[in-house]
């Protein structure tokens, strides 16, 4: 049955530039998938390309391929690809590890460089709302480096910033809220007190334009599975600003960040450029299905990208607010465009969530959880994050407008 909004989501689909890529990924139609802040769904080209690299690359040329199928310099062309969705120039980016071994290598050789300036800089700054693995990450290369943790809303960062800043950590987009933080100006900032900053993309690389070069960004972390649609532990991403390039001074030196690999010597010489963001051996073949993913990018206008992931949260807010009984669900995600990712978080209040029953809600109502379990069982796959938060991801390449308006109208059918 459709809703009122189902003939304007219908219309809004219709004048999508973007429409047509959704084709390239596989999804059913019976599914609303808006789990894609999450892990990105599979690109259509992907499966193919990953069997020849393990029939023919793996399983006839075998260690040949090293060479002769371009393994051995995947994480810098990798890299490549992805430098132009945040801003970046060539040879700024390498591929590879996790997110959190990026933050470890970004945040220790930024703190090196911050108190080769300046010693007396003994603090590292990270946002409190974090996702945990970069706090957690943050603590233990705060012990190594000699300096301190101090966490603080990410609101406080422009005032907490100071002499003794050594090195700030930012989440781009909040995994939480949705909430995004202004970089270009809280970089100038961090600039501004003499500190170096450290951004993690995970939630903004494919979401919207980012300006790394233009915005004079240090260091960068992110992930790939999300919106670049990698698959499960996708490789990450290493930033590094070229000015710093030659001053990185990694904190896991490994044997594929050497000048001369190959020639096995025990002494360390870090090659030049991206190349030093490497660790040891790459995940070959996660590495190459994120290469064949990235294809999907090719003819595709960011700027478009940020307009209709935009277009998409303003109209399921809406939907929300005419399928949903007041009072039952409220956006923690910031209504202003500027201060949005790509994801909409609704705080769900009710038994359970620690957070009281809330305005409206009634003695025996669902808790948050179980509410995103019942749109689950009904194909609206968003997910629920503690204590009482339902995201909801939309990824402009291949969420529908039609899709926000069923998660929306389903939604309002389990509230009640
Ligand atoms: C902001 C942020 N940082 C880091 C991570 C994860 O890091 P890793 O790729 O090491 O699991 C995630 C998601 O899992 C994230 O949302
Ligand atoms: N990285 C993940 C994983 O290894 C398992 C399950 C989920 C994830 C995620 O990416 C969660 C995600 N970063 C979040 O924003 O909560």
């Amino acid at each position: 049955m459709n809703g009122p909004l189902a003939a304007e989501a219908a219309a809004l689909d219709r004048a999508d530039v973007l429409a047509a890529k959704r084709a390239e990924f596989v999804l059913d139609e019976d599914t609303v998938y808006l789990d894609g802040n999450s892990l990105g769904a599979l690109p259509r080209d992907v499966p193919a390309r990953l069997a020849d690299v393990v029939a023919r690359e793996w399983g006839e040329l075998r260690i040949r391929s090293w060479g002769e199928s371009g393994w051995w310099t995947a994480p810098e062309r990798v890299g490549d690809r992805i430098a132009p969705l945040v801003g970046a120039g060539p040879d700024r980016i390498v591929v590879g590890d996790s997110t959190s071994v990026n933050v470890f290598k970004a945040v220790v050789a930024a703190v090196r460089i911050a108190r080769q300036d300046d010693p007396g800089r003994d603090e590292v700054l990270v946002d409190e709302a974090t996702f945990p693995t970069d706090g957690y990450i943050a603590e233990s290369a705060a012990r190594l480096t000699g300096t301190r943790l101090r966490a603080v809303p990410a609101a406080v960062l422009p005032s907490a910033l100071g002499p003794r800043t050594a090195v700030a950590l930012v989440n781009h987009v909040d995994y939480r809220t949705g909430e995004l933080q202004d970089l270009p100006t809280l970089t100038a900032l961090a600039h501004d007190a003499g500190a170096r900053i450290v951004w993690d993309l995970c939630h903004s690389v494919g979401a919207l334009p980012v300006g790394l070069d233009a915005h004079g960004v240090d260091f960068a972390v992110g992930c790939t599975y999300k919106y670049l649609n990698g698959g499960p532990g996708a490789p990450a991403f290493l930033y590094v600003h070229g000015d710093l390039q030659p001053r990185f001074d990694s904190p896991l030196p490994g044997w594929h960040s050497h000048a001369d690999p190959f020639a096995m010597s025990s002494g360390y010489v870090p090659a030049e450029g991206a190349v030093r963001g490497r660790v040891g051996t790459p995940d070959i073949l996660s590495m190459l299905a994120l290469e064949a993913a990235l294809t999907v990018w090719d003819d595709v206008d960011l700027a478009a990208v940020r307009r209709k992931s935009l277009a998409l949260g303003d109209f399921f807010l809406r939907c929300v607010s005419t399928y949903v009984r007041a009072g039952r669900v409220s956006s923690v995600t910031p209504t202003e465009r500027e201060r949005r990712g790509s994801q909409i978080s609704l705080r769900c209040a009710g038994p359970g969530t620690g957070a009281g029953t809330g305005e409206g809600v009634e003695a025996g109502e669902l808790s948050a959880a179980e509410v995103m379990d019942a749109l689950i069982s009904r194909g609206i796959i968003g997910d629920f994050r503690h204590p009482d938060v339902l995201r909801f991801g939309f990824t402009p390449l291949y969420t529908s407008f039609l899709d926000a308006e069923r998660a929306a109208r389903a939604l309002g059918e389990v509230v009640g």
